[in-house]
């Protein structure tokens, strides 16, 4: 079984506000796009790990990482994707779709999201939503959903590797914010596994901090 995890840290940190890209910035001494690509190359099942980058940093990335691939992300979150899958080999069975802004990703929740992918071809990792949502509408509450059935996506999101590329061999709706969607909708059901570590998303500057108090606790 061959797999290969694509890092996702093509972005340029807009809400986050700092001139560095936030998943460049020193998490703990490490760059934040380190601690989650290193956590998949010691689960020892992710042979290549592949790191989609701003152009204008891969070749200082390349001289300093020579375990991972280098290539250059793309205008939306699904360009960099394509991007990297363009780099999958032929032979790879699984591919993982990982945010560089999730840093905090547990090898162990990998290895299950990998183990649920390898069952039904699609798995994503997830949160049971902890807050009442709803929706609104002109600034009023519009609906309050059933939170019974609510989650918040995570990464990382496996797939096998034939059936990413046959849906990203497609044309790719602006609004895509994940891989799962373009999944669900060429009619293969996603699995959900829960993560049980911390996997947030670094987007605001207080994410960062928190990232800094678990890692340092
Ligand atoms: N064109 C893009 C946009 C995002 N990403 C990556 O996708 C992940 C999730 O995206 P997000 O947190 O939204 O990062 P940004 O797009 O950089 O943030 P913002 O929307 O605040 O600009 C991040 O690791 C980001 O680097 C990417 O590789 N290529
Ligand atoms: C892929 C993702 O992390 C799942 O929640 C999320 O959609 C990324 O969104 P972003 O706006 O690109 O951070």
């Amino acid at each position: 079984m061959k797999a290969t995890a694509i890092i996702v840290a093509g972005g340029s940190g807009k809400r986050f506000g700092s001139k560095t890209p936030k998943q460049f910035l020193s998490l703990c001494g490490k760059p934040v796009f380190l601690w989650s690509a290193e956590t998949f190359a010691s689960s020892k099942v992710f042979k290549r790990i592949i790191i989609v980058v701003p152009e204008n940093k891969i070749t200082a990335l390349k001289k300093k990482y020579k375990d991972y691939f280098f290539v250059s992300g793309g205008k939306e979150r699904f360009d960099s994707v394509r991007n990297g899958l363009a780099c999958v080999e032929k032979d790879t069975n699984y591919v993982a779709v990982h945010d560089a802004a999730r840093p905090l990703i547990n090898k162990a929740d990998i290895l299950a999201v990998l183990k649920k992918a390898k069952k039904t071809k699609a798995a994503i990792a997830v949160e049971k939503t902890k807050d009442t949502i709803k929706t609104v509408k002109s600034g009023f509450v519009d609906k309050t959903l059933d939170r019974s059935v609510l989650y918040n996506v995570q990464t990382p999101q496996i797939f096998q590797a034939a059936l990413l590329k046959k849906v990203y061999s497609k044309k790719i709706a602006p609004n895509t914010t994940d891989d799962s969607m373009l999944v669900e909708k060429s009619g293969v059901k996603v699995a959900v596994v829960q993560t049980k570590f911390p996997n947030f998303k670094i987007t605001a500057k207080h994410d960062f901090e928190a990232a800094e108090k678990i890692l340092t606790r």
